[in-house]
């Protein structure tokens, strides 16, 4: 498992690294990683030039550190000083030593350091790290805007102008191909990976509590261990067996594509009770069916909800499966019921509850929530529901009402199809019926599902019913 931590959690790590060893010493670890990371993106290194946007605090200690490193490999390095009275002064002499040229941008003006940006075969941002309040002011976001698409773009420790607690950003910010992040993960950067690119963590000689972090990443290798292949003497009940009522005659898919997410994620028994019986076995004829949750024998998790509807008869079923003492997972038109029915949500407190709402799914349910900060929102959705919430998305988050939220990190726009949704609450399902608790289930579901997109993106698999045979596919390592 990966783990992310907030600014104030980094800081009190740091701050027992930085008696232990000091400043100096954390700073120029921190450029070894940093200058690591663009000599490995460069062919050549030799004669390349370098960009280094240094702000007046230890963000930008450490670019011009990295810069001093940079020159050791020959390239041109050039570090524009946004606040020349105030950039770092062990980080400036290291990088003067190293015959580093320096641009003053009061003193310069402007058009000089548009010119060496155009040029730049990188740019490193150290504008602004975990010190940054608020938005990029305007005196540093201008130079943010001048950055060549073109150029290698290295971010120290944070992408100036995003927030990395929560991974907003209000106004201009760094697009960055790599960030090279300081002493842990935030959670920002897992979040905006659009404006992170790829993340290192570099390994200064400090890291937070693994058992501190509210925000986490699952593994291939953690999700195959929650899902153990049958032992002998096995049967088909003896991994719990998941009950899902789903599909209506308008929507008679969604049946068949969330039945095919339990039925293909692990082997045992699937249980239908809904409108699409006969169509269900006809396409799945291991699977067990009815139109009558009430009388569809035993069941250790429901899910209700894939276009089932929201008419009366998907109403009444609702009820039954929320009355139900099993888990249960409440997805789509279900969502749409329980915002209308809240009462049916409030019996599902503290009870194991996962609901899996896309973004308008979930503002009708938590309509004082705002989804500019998605971690916010979801950590808040828990907390105030007492269930588990999967945001979905890009990056969907999985959030308990105890405050741990996982943010899954596996997936492609190939997921982005209709009905895809549908299989990932059968899969989640299936998980749930299998014990996990529904946290672990919702973001293993995800994981999974994520991974099915990913190899769908390979192959250009169009089309949500392909995931089916792409969910468990061995980890190739
Ligand atoms: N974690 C670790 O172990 C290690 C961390 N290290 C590094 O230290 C970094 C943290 O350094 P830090 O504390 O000096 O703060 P930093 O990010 O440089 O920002 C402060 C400067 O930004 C300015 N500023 C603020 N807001 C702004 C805005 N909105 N828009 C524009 N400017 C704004 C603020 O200006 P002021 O408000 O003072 O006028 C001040 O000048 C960390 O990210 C990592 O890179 C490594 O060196 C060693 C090990
Ligand atoms: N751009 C994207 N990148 C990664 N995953 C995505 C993207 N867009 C959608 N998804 C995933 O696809 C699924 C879509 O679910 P949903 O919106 O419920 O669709 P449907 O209701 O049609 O089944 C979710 O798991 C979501 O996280
Ligand atoms: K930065």
């Amino acid at each position: 498992m990966l783990h992310a931590w907030t600014v104030e959690q980094i800081r009190a790590a740091e701050s027992a690294a930085l008696a232990r060893t000091g400043d100096q010493e954390l700073m120029r670890r921190a450029a070894g990683h940093v200058a690591w990371a663009v000599c490995d993106r460069l062919d050549p290194v030799t004669g390349a030039e370098a960009v280094l946007l240094v702000g007046a605090g230890n963000n930008g200690g450490d670019a011009l550190h990295a810069g001093a490193l940079l020159r050791r490999r020959g390239m041109a390095v050039t570090a524009v000083l946004l606040d020349p009275g105030r950039a770092h002064a062990g980080g400036l002499a290291a990088f003067r030593a190293r015959r580093g040229r320096v641009l003053a941008v009061d003193g310069a003006g402007g058009g000089a350091v548009a010119g060496v940006l155009e040029r730049a075969d990188v740019v490193v941002d150290g504008i602004v790290g975990i010190g940054a309040r608020g938005p990029l002011r305007p005196d540093a976001a201008r130079w943010v805007d001048l950055v060549p698409a073109a150029a290698l773009r290295v971010a120290v420790d944070v992408p100036s102008g995003l927030d990395p607690d929560t991974g907003t950003h209000a106004g201009p910010v760094f697009t960055a191909d790599v960030t090279v992040t300081v002493g842990g993960l935030k959670p920002g950067l897992l979040l905006a990976d659009d404006v992170a690119g790829t993340v290192l963590v570099a390994d200064v000689g400090f890291a937070p509590k693994p058992a501190d972090a509210r925000v986490e990443v699952l593994t291939d290798l953690d999700v195959e261990a929650l899902l153990p292949d049958p032992r002998t003497g096995s049967d088909k009940y003896t991994g719990g067996v998941p009950g899902i009522v789903a599909g209506s005659a308008q929507y008679p898919g969604a049946a068949l594509l969330c039945v095919g997410g339990a039925v293909r994620v692990r082997p045992g028994m699937v249980r239908y009770a809904g409108p699409q019986a006969a169509a269900v076995v006809a396409r799945w004829p291991e699977v067990v069916a009815g139109d009558d949750p009430s009388r569809a024998g035993q069941v250790q998790a429901w899910v209700a909800g894939p276009g089932m509807g929201t008419d009366e008869a998907a109403l009444d079923r609702l009820r039954t499966v929320v009355d139900a003492d099993a888990p249960v997972l409440v997805d789509a038109d279900g969502l749409t019921l329980l915002a209308r029915h809240p009462e049916l949500l409030a019996a599902r407190r503290d009870r194991p509850t996962v609901l899996t709402p896309h973004e308008r799914e979930f503002a009708r349910i938590f309509p004082d929530l705002d989804l500019a900060d998605r971690l916010g929102a979801v950590r808040r959705a828990a907390a105030l529901a007492g269930v588990t919430v999967l945001l979905k998305g890009h990056r969907t988050l999985v959030a308990e009402p105890g405050g741990t939220v996982t943010v899954n990190t596996t997936g492609s726009g190939w997921l982005a199809t209709a009905g895809s949704g549908d299989v990932l609450s059968g899969v989640i399902g299936s998980l749930l019926a299998a014990g996990l608790s529904p946290a672990t289930a919702a973001a293993a579901g995800a994981h999974l599902h994520g991974r099915a997109g990913e190899r769908a993106a390979a192959l250009r698999a169009a089309g949500a019913h392909q995931l089916w045979d792409l969910l468990r596919v061995p980890v190739q390592r």
